[in-house]
C-alpha cells in the first residue's frame, strides 16, 4: 500500500523534531536523498556524473535549501553546478555549501532573457522554487522563468531535454489536492520526502510529477494515518476472493446486472463479459430480450432473469452502463438501490439518485457525470473545475450523497462517504476508449459481489472505508489488465476485459513475477 499525506501533515509531523534541533539534520537527510535520485539519472542517461551540467532553480525557503545542498553534493562528485536564486531572499547555509562546493549563483531578477535556453540545455534541472510552504502559484522573476522553461522543455522529451527533477513537490502543484498553480515546471521525477504529498498521487499535478520518490527523513513515526492510499499489486492476494475448496457458485457471489437499454446494447455486453472474466459464482443479467439474445451467443455463461430485483436473489448489483431512456431498467436501477445490497451505479443509474445512500453503493461517474451527481446535490461546478481538483471533487460528492464514489480519469480517485481517499494511476492513456467504461463496471461489480469483509479487516481497512477498497481494487486491476492489453499501442474495451484473467492470475503468483512491479 501507497501512503500519502496532506503538506500539513508531513508539517506538523515534523514538529517535534524541529524543536528538537534536528531541523538541519532532515534537511541533509531530505538533500541527500535528492542527490542520490540525481546520480542515479545521470548514471542512466550519460553514464558519469563527472562534468555533467546541473542547474538548480532555488527559492527562498527550505525547499530552496534542500535543492541547495543536493546541488553542491553534485558539485563535488565534479558536476558544473549553477543556482538561480528566484528570491531576493535564500536559505544562507545552503547557499554558503554550494558556493564552497564551486558552484556558480546567478540572480534570476538580474539575468537576461537568455537564461531560460541555457538553463533548458542542462542535463538536469532541479525545481527547488516552492515546497510544502508555499502560498498560490508561482509569483514574479520565478513565475517568469518557468513560463519561459515551459516553453522551451517540450514533453515528451524521448530524453533529449534536461531531466527535470522536482524537490519535494514540482513549484505550484497543491501539495493538499493535486491542483495546478500554473506556471508549473512538469517533472520527469519528483524526490519527496518524509512521505509522499497528496497532491503528487492524485491529478493534475499526479501528471506533472512524473516518477514519484520518497526519501525517508526519519518522520515515520509521527506520522498520523495517511490522507490517500494507493493499492499496489504486493495487496492484491490478501483482498481478492479466492475460492476455497468447499465454495460453490452460490457462496462465491452472484453479481445482478440492469444494463443495457433498446438504443444501447453493447454497454450491457461489455459490463457482463468483465464481469465473468473477473471471476464470480455467477452473473444474472436483466434487460431487454435482444440484449439477453445476445449474451447467449457472447457470454454464454451469464443467465438471463425475469422479474424485479428482488426475485433475482444476488450479493451485489450493477446498473446503469447504457440504459438510457428505459423506464423498466430505470425502475430496475430504483429498486437495486434501495435494496441494501452493494450497487455499483453508473451512466444511466447515476441520474435516478434516493436522497438517502450509502457506502455499499459505489457511483462511478467520469468528470462530466460527477458534475450531474453534484448538481443533484445543489452544488454548481463545471467540467473544469472537477477536472482541475478530481479529489476535492470526488470526496465531496460522496460527502454530500453517502455513497462511495469513484471518478474516472487517468488517475482514478476513490473517496468514501468517511473522507477517506484512495487513488489508482495504473491506466494507460490508450484506454481512453469508448466502453473501457462499461468494462470496468463489470469488474467492479464482480468484485463487489464477491470480496470478503473479512479479507478487507485483515488487511488493516476500516468498515466505513470497505467499499471504497473494493474500487480501488477494481480500478487497480482495469489500469493493468488495460495496460497489458494495450501493451503500448491501441486497445478496446473488449480487449481490456479479456486480458483480465491473465493479469489477476499473475497478480497472484510470487511477488517477483507480478505485473506493474
Ligand atoms: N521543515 C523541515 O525541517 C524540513 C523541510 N524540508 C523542505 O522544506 C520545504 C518547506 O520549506 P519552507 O517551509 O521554508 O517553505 P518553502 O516551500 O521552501 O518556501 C516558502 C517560501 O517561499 C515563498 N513563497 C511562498 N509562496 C510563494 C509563491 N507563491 N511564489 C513565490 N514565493 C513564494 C515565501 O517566502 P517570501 O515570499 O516571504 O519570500 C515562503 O517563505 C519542504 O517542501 C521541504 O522541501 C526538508 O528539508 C526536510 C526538513
Ligand atoms: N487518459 C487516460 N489515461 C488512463 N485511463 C483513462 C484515460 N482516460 C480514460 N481512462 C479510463 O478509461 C475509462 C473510461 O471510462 P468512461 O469515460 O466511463 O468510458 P465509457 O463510458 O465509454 O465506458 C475509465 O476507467 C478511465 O479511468
Ligand atoms: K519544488
Amino acid at each position: 500500500m501507497i501512503k500519502a499525506w496532506t503538506g500539513n501533515q508531513i508539517r506538523s509531523a515534523e514538529a517535534p523534531l524541529l524543536a528538537n534541533g534536528q531541523g538541519p539534520e532532515l534537511m541533509q537527510r531530505a538533500a541527500h536523498g535528492l542527490a542520490n535520485a540525481i546520480v542515479r539519472g545521470l548514471l542512466r542517461r550519460r553514464g558519469q556524473v563527472y562534468g555533467s551540467t546541473v542547474a538548480v532553480l532555488a527559492g527562498s525557503g527550505n525547499n530552496g535549501g534542500d535543492a541547495l545542498y543536493a546541488g553542491a553534493f553534485l558539485a563535488r562528485r565534479g558536476a558544473q553546478a549553477t543556482a538561480v536564486l528566484t528570491s531576493a531572499r535564500w536559505h544562507t547555509e545552503a547557499l554558503a555549501a554550494f558556493r564552497r562546493a564551486g558552484g556558480t549563483v546567478v540572480q534570476a531578477g538580474q539575468a537576461g532573457p537568455a537564461l531560460a535556453g541555457e538553463l533548458a540545455a542542462a542535463d538536469v534541472l532541479v525545481d527547488g522554487i516552492l515546497g510544502t510552504g508555499a502560498s498560490g502559484g508561482l509569483r514574479g522573476a520565478a513565475a517568469g522563468l518557468v513560463a519561459a522553461l515551459q516553453e522551451r522543455i517540450s514533453r515528451p522529451t524521448n530524453g533529449t531535454g534536461p531531466l527535470v527533477v522536482a524537490c519535494d513537490l514540482p513549484s505550484g502543484v497543491d501539495a493538499d489536492t493535486g491542483q495546478l498553480h500554473q506556471p508549473v515546471l512538469r517533472a520527469d521525477l519528483t524526490v519527496t520526502f518524509g512521505g509522499a504529498k497528496l497532491g503528487l498521487l492524485t491529478d493534475p499535478g499526479a501528471g506533472a510529477a512524473g516518477r514519484v520518490w520518497t526519501v525517508d527523513i526519519g518522520l515515520g513515526p509521527h506520522l498520523p494515518e495517511p490522507a490517500l492510499r494507493r493499492l499496489d499489486p504486493g495487496d492484491v492476494p490478501a483482498l481478492w476472493p479466492v475460492p476455497g475448496r468447499s465454495d460453490h457458485k452460490y457462496t462465491r457471489g452472484v453479481l445482478g446486472i440492469a444494463a443495457g437499454s433498446a438504443s444501447y446494447h453493447g454497454a450491457a455486453l461489455l459490463a457482463a463479459r468483465a464481469a465473468v472474466a473477473t471471476g464470480v459464482g455467477m452473473v444474472r443479467y436483466l434487460g431487454p430480450g435482444e440484449i439477453c439474445g445476445q449474451l447467449n451467443l457472447l457470454a454464454p455463461e451469464v443467465v438471463c432473469g425475469s422479474g424485479t430485483i428482488a426475485e433475482n436473489r444476488s450479493q451485489a448489483w450493477l446498473v446503469g452502463p447504457g440504459a438510457v431512456a428505459d423506464p423498466e431498467q430505470a425502475q430496475r436501477a430504483r429498486e437495486a438501490l434501495a435494496s441494501g445490497l452493494p450497487v455499483v451505479a453508473d451512466a444511466g443509474a447515476l441520474d435516478l439518485l434516493p436522497a438517502e445512500l450509502g457506502p455499499h453503493v459505489i457511483l462511478t461517474p467520469h468528470a462530466g457525470e460527477l458534475v450531474r451527481v453534484l448538481a443533484g446535490q445543489g452544488v454548481s461546478v463545471d467540467r473544469e473545475q472537477v477536472e482541475a481538483s478530481p479529489a476535492e471533487f470526488a470526496r465531496l460528492a460522496a460527502g454530500l450523497t453517502g455513497a462511495t464514489v469513484l471518478l474516472k480519469g487517468a488517475a482514478t480517485v476513490v473517496a468514501s462517504p468517511a473522507g477517506t481517499l484512495f487513488s489508482q494511476d495504473n491506466a494507460t492513456a490508450w484506454m481512453a476508449t469508448a466502453g473501457s467504461g462499461d468494462t470496468l463496471a463489470g469488474i467492479l461489480g464482480a468484485l463487489a459481489a464477491t470480496v470478503r469483509p473479512q479479507d478487507l479487516d485483515r488487511a488493516g481497512i476500516a468498515a466505513p472505508d470497505h467499499f471504497a477498497a473494493v474500487a480501488a481494487l477494481a480500478a487497480l486491476v482495469h489500469g493493468l489488465a488495460g495496460t497489458a492489453a494495450a501493451a503500448g499501442g491501441p486497445t478496446s474495451a473488449a480487449a481490456i476485459g479479456h486480458a483480465v484473467p491473465a493479469v489477476v492470475r499473475a497478480l497472484l503468483r510470487e511477488p517477483e513475477q507480478r505485473p506493474g512491479r
